[in-house]
């Protein structure tokens, strides 16, 4: 299915895209526009291949063997699944976040710091400003900020996510990608995470997958529905889940689908 539509900034710009798992072909020639500083989510039943293409956008797949993308996937104009783009460069503009927190087993302070040494050579004052800066995007200063010698295994698991989703920002990449960022999360937790991705998009492109539908339609502007690895449906969130084109997208948003 061709999805793009023509009005606001581009960000990421997929076309023809396949992906193979060794011989299984999980994702069929998708085409989508991904629109710049706003949120889109991938919606879809359970194996559809959300996560397989949330994936293909950092090249996540490339430490797997057997893996491999085709097609395109356009970043300013490059196309990112071109071997020859360094693959650092490529995560440091495309972040991601996974379903699990999965903090680093070191300081709240170092879980920070720790990626953005990899990219920038900061003065101690300088780093000091990033990690607050930081945790203050992802909500979290106020509760750490005495704290930030501690493990950050010794938060919660709604605060480790922040962590996570702060330690993503820290580097300023220009998409973030969140892999079901909430499903380990009680809903207080939940609650934060969705304000924060509404206000993420301020200054950066986010691109979430949910298996929620009332979080899809609060959090998005953009909505992808997924089946059997195609792309059946992408719009605007308020038409997909107001007037759906496709009766699939429509059982499958009501409920009803199965
Ligand atoms: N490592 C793998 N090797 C082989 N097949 C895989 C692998 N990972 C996923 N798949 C298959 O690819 C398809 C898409 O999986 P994917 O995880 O992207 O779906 P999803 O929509 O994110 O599912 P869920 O909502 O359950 O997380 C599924 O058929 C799955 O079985």
């Amino acid at each position: 299915m061709n999805s793009n539509v023509s009005d606001e900034r581009v960000k990421l710009e997929v076309k023809n895209l396949n992906f193979y798992y060794g011989k299984f072909h999980a994702i069929r020639d998708v085409n989508m526009s991904i629109r710049e500083n706003k949120v889109t989510a991938f919606i879809g039943p359970s194996g559809c291949g959300k996560s397989t293409l949330l994936r293909t956008f950092n090249r996540m797949f490339e430490l797997y063997p057997g893996q491999r993308a085709e097609g395109e996937i356009l970043l300013g104009g490059e196309n990112i699944l071109m071997s020859k783009m360094d693959i650092s460069l490529i995560r440091a503009k495309i972040g991601m976040v996974f379903q699990k927190p999965t903090p680093f087993p070191m300081s709240i302070y170092e879980n920070i710091a720790f990626g953005v040494r990899l990219f920038e050579k900061l003065s101690k004052g300088e780093m000091d400003e990033r990690v607050e800066w930081a945790l203050t995007k992802a909500a979290l200063w106020n509760e750490v900020k005495d704290k930030l010698q501690q493990s950050g295994n010794s938060l919660s698991g709604g605060q480790q996510q922040r962590l996570c989703i702060a330690r993503g920002v820290a580097i300023k990449p220009e998409v973030l990608l969140l892999d079901e960022p909430c499903s380990a999360l009680d809903p207080i937790s939940t609650a934060k995470i969705e304000e924060l991705i509404t206000e993420l998009k301020t200054d950066y492109t986010v691109v979430i997958v949910t298996h929620n539908m009332q979080q899809a339609a609060r959090c998005s502007d953009y909505t992808a529905y997924m089946y059997l690895g195609e792309l059946m449906e992408f719009g605007e969130t308020d038409s997909i889940f107001v007037k759906p084109q496709r009766k699939e997208t429509e059982d499958y948003i009501t409920g009803r689908f199965g």
